[in-house]
């Protein structure tokens, strides 16, 4: 059997890892490895909530203490069995986690950080004050834990359960990371218009993360409760909850390996700093948390994405990821939707409205588009065209009007029912995945041909269907003239080829109607001819394309029909040569422009 050499390092490790305790390693170096692990836990649940998912919580060791107290309560006071005190402890704080998120997550800005210091007061104060939990002094004498037989009463005993809980769990967010669920989330951090339309609920996948971070923190607290045998609040405050907050950003609060560095630096550097500054300073105190928040700032400074991402970027020089496998040769084509006949009505704006206070963006415009027709929208910068396509797409609220697609009132629909219903699109200014491939970004545009959950994806059971999201993702991107920088990553392609990217990301949905609102910016010439003969293929293939355009030649080159609008009004429509001769048009904006 061939050995993969990409995989000995790390089995090296892992075997290294594990055995430590059977080798004479003195006790307080797996005492610190164990707290290592523990905080690992609860700084990828930060990784995955902070740093993938953008949403920032000060709250984390609240959900520790929850998951600890669980334990404790039961272990102590009704003698349950350790194990139960686990799934307790999941219940809990799953369900308190579940609330708390229906509660704040749609809260934006710095409201949520805010909500998340509240919380971690409240939830503090509550196990410092309940008589139950024993208050200040919190509950002694828990029981060992006992696995397969064995009692893991001491650090060594119980330091394979932590190391193996913490790499399980690692491994699991990575699984989720690279899925189709771990794509919707991924897209989070970029704000929700772009996800939205791409046919996710947004606010179900920041409740998703946020409940599993919890209970990440929980499982962490439980470990906890069982190496010290006794719990009481001071470890499940806002200070630690601050502390878990500093691990993640200082590892690297957007990479899973992060967590483990972060954890371990905080803890190395902390436990050497409360020896050393007290003998320097001569006198007692936290003086830690001074050096590490200068710590943190100099690590900001030198390494802004944490410490982690900064080795791997130095190490780049010697390794690189040898990136994704193409595994999706064989997968099965994903189904395609009914497209509608040659002509059939597919679009009806009437009479559509948006005003911004004072604003008319969009006075009361009226158009409609057949199955098969490129249209195109234009008119003079500020004339309300990136508005109407909000308004058809569902990304803004209309002020009044309706639209119909495929014969249904789209009206108030949010953007993702819309995408289901078969209208993808492109944005003005590019939104996309800056970290991520060209093939993963373009894959959450079929985000809604998929159907696995994110347990399927944290067991890594969604490989099939993901290998056929792929196949799509790369056909699209070939369709589009991009197959070679399909492994490129996405923020290092030029304008031009990012709004390529973008087309095929809304090809990827199967689309009916493909709504781009200036794709031929920022193209040269050849590629502008490129993408028009995508266009007229599309067309041929039945698909019927809305875009905005300021570039004439392109314009008039491709289109079926005009809707012109200046000042929010619809000025004229026509086919391009109707257009092109109307006065008012050259008035208006051709006469300016030509
Ligand atoms: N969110 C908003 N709040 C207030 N005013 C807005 C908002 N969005 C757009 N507007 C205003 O509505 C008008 C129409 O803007 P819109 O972006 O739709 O025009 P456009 O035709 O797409 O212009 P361009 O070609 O420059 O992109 C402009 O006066 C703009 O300033």
């Amino acid at each position: 059997m061939r050995l993969n050499r990409s995989l000995l390092l790390p089995a090296l490790g892992l075997a290294l890892l594990f055995a430590l305790p059977l080798l004479p390693v003195p006790e307080f170096w797996i005492t610190q490895l164990n707290y290592i692990g523990m905080f690992a836990l609860v700084s990828l649940g930060l990784v995955l909530l902070t740093g993938v998912g953008g949403l920032t919580s000060f709250g984390q060791a609240a959900f520790v203490g929850l998951g600890a107290y669980s334990t404790a309560l039961l272990s102590t006071q009704f003698g349950l069995s350790p194990w139960l005190g686990l799934l307790a402890g999941w219940l809990l704080t799953g369900g308190v986690a579940w609330l708390l998120a229906l509660l704040t997550l749609r809260m934006s800005g710095h409201y949520l950080p805010l909500a998340t210091i509240a919380w971690a007061l409240s939830l503090n104060f509550s196990m410092a004050n309940l008589e139950v939990l024993g208050k200040y002094d919190g509950i002694l004498g828990l029981p060992a834990l006992q696995l397969f037989g064995l009692s893991l009463q001491d650090g060594r005993a119980i330091y394979g359960l932590i190391w193996g809980i913490a790499l399980l769990a690692a491994l699991a967010v990575r699984n989720l990371l690279d899925s189709r669920p771990g794509r919707a989330i991924r897209a989070l951090n970029g704000g929700v218009t772009m996800a939205e339309a791409m046919g996710v609920s947004t606010f179900r996948y920041k409740v998703i993360i946020f409940v599993l971070a919890a209970l990440l923190a929980s499982t962490s607290g439980w470990l906890f409760a069982h190496v010290q045998r006794t719990v009481n609040p001071s470890p499940f405050g806002l200070k630690m909850g601050i502390e878990y907050l500093f691990m993640a950003v200082v590892g690297g609060v957007s990479s899973v390996w992060g967590a483990f560095v972060g954890a371990g630096v905080f803890k190395l550097v902390e436990d050497q700093l409360k020896e050393l500054l007290p003998a320097l300073l001569g006198s007692n105190g936290n003086f830690e948390i001074i050096v590490l928040g200068i710590v943190l700032v100099l690590v900001l400074q030198h390494a802004p994405r944490g410490l982690w991402p900064y080795a791997q970027q130095l190490l780049q020089r010697w390794w690189t990821s040898p990136g994704r496998a193409r595994d999706w040769s064989n997968a099965e084509p994903l189904p395609q939707r009914a497209k509608p006949q040659a002509g059939e009505p597919l679009l009806q704006v009437e009479r559509l409205r948006k005003q911004f206070g004072g604003l008319v963006a969009v006075n009361d415009v009226s158009f409609g588009i057949r199955a098969g027709e490129i249209i195109g929208l234009i008119g003079p910068n500020g004339a309300g065209k990136s508005t109407t396509f909000n308004l058809i797409t569902g990304v803004l609220p209309a002020s009044g009007g309706s639209v119909h697609f495929r014969g249904e009132d789209v009206s108030g629909l949010p953007s993702r029912e819309i995408a289901r219903r078969g209208v993808s699109r492109t944005f003005q200014h590019v939104k996309m995945m800056a970290e991520m491939t060209v093939l993963e970004n373009v894959a959450l545009g079929a985000y809604l041909r998929g159907h696995s959950g994110t347990l399927r994806a944290l067991l890594r059971l969604d490989r099939a269907e993901e290998a056929r999201l792929f196949r799509e993702a790369e056909l699209q991107l070939r369709r589009i003239g991009m197959a070679e920088q399909a492994h490129e990553l996405a923020g290092n392609l030029a304008l031009g080829p990012q709004r390529l990217m973008e087309i095929a990301r809304a090809l990827c949905s199967d689309p009916a109607l493909l709504l781009l609102d200036e794709p031929a910016a920022g193209l040269r010439h050849k590629e502008k001819q490129a993408l028009a003969e995508v266009l007229r293929q599309l067309q041929r293939e039945g698909l019927s394309v809305l875009l905005v355009e300021h570039d004439m030649e392109f314009v008039m080159g491709l289109t079926d029909r005009l809707v012109v609008m200046e000042f929010g009004t619809k000025l004229i429509e026509g086919t391009p040569a109707e257009v092109q001769a109307s006065p008012e048009v050259r008035a208006a904006y051709l006469g300016t422009e030509h």
